[in-house]
């Protein structure tokens, strides 16, 4: 497929694929072939691998490539969607990975910029159309978290868009009303991709078209549901978008503000929590992780909160 022939839309609700890691530090790939196929029956519209949830940054090349192929081979085999992270601090081996992960054939991959020394707009845009000539005609989307070296506004990011046609989408944390209104303004024809926990605002302010989600980290069939819901009664879809809140805030947030944990040991909790797969708590060194235990005192306070989530 080449760049400039439209792309099948991409958006809903996308599955992290997180990494089970052993004591030793390993990857336990048997039980990431059985949380992938887990996330396969569950329904979610897509599974995507290396967010920061899955670890990019930190596992070895060999390591990306038998992540990515075992999640490529059970997905096509059951012609269920998925995008590949190629995501790296270092442009080198980023686009590396773009050219691997493009051979693999997913709906997109997903690049942050390069993330040591800012860059500037100009840069920007060659990065992401060399990326894109890796990329072989597979589209981009641009991963630009809140904890980039660079956090791009809605304007910034609409201006290197525009000059680079292969990046179809933006993963990125909203805003308030005034963000949402400069995303309109600027944004209009990406597909922008909001925190899990709030896809129903994103929706209803016409900007979001789906997530690289937190709340499928807690129960991806829940998310599943809810994401649905936004289409057919999005009021109650808000009121359980105020609930996942309220829950996060009350019980998830506060291991990052109190404690320091990562913003993946806190997506590692919410599977815990959700105990749906094989996935664990445990994080790569040098990062902490949530004692398990934790998950198992936190797993009858959401299903009380949020029974909606699990059906
Ligand atoms: C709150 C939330 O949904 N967090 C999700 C984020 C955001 O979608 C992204 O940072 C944009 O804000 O993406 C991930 O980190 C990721 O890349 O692995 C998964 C994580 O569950």
């Amino acid at each position: 497929m080449n760049a400039k022939t439209p792309h099948p839309a991409i958006g809903g609700n996308w599955a992290s694929l997180l990494l089970p890691i052993a004591a030793d530090d390993s990857i336990e790939f048997d039980k990431l072939a059985e949380e992938i196929d887990t996330l396969i029956d569950a329904g979610v519209d897509g599974i995507y691998s290396n967010g920061t949830a899955g670890e990019f940054h930190n596992q070895t090349e060999e390591e990306f490539d038998r992540i990515q192929e075992m999640l490529a081979g059970r997905c096509k085999a059951s012609s269920t969607p998925y995008v590949i992270g190629a995501c790296q601090p270092d442009p080198s081996i980023m686009f590396n990975r773009v050219r691997r992960a493009a051979a693999l054939d997913p709906r997109a991959i997903q690049v942050i910029l390069p993330d040591w020394w800012p860059l500037t707009n100009a840069e920007a845009i060659d990065f992401l159309n060399r990326a894109a000539d890796a990329a072989d005609g597979i589209p981009l989307i641009l991963y630009n978290p809140p904890h980039a070296k660079r956090v791009l506004s809605p304007r910034e990011l609409g201006a290197v868009c525009a000059a680079t046609p292969d990046v179809i989408g933006i993963k990125l944390a909203d805003g308030d009303g005034l963000w949402y209104a400069e995303a309109r303004q600027y944004l209009a024809g990406l597909s922008l991709f909001v925190p899990g926990h709030h896809l129903a605002t994103g929706i209803k302010e016409g900007v979001a078209a789906g997530s690289f989600s937190n709340v499928a980290c807690l129960s991806p069939r829940g998310a599943q549901t809810w994401t649905a819901s936004m289409r057919s009664d999005i009021a109650a879809a808000l009121d359980l978008e105020r609930r996942i809140c309220t829950f996060m805030d009350a019980h998830i947030l506060p291991f990052r503000q109190e404690f320091g944990y990562s913003n993946a040991a806190l997506d590692k909790v919410l599977s815990a929590i959700g105990n749906w797969g094989p996935v664990g708590t445990r994080l790569r060194f040098p990062y902490r992780s949530i004692d398990p235990a934790e998950a198992v005192r936190l797993r009858p306070i959401a299903r009380t909160e949020l029974p909606d989530l699990f059906p």
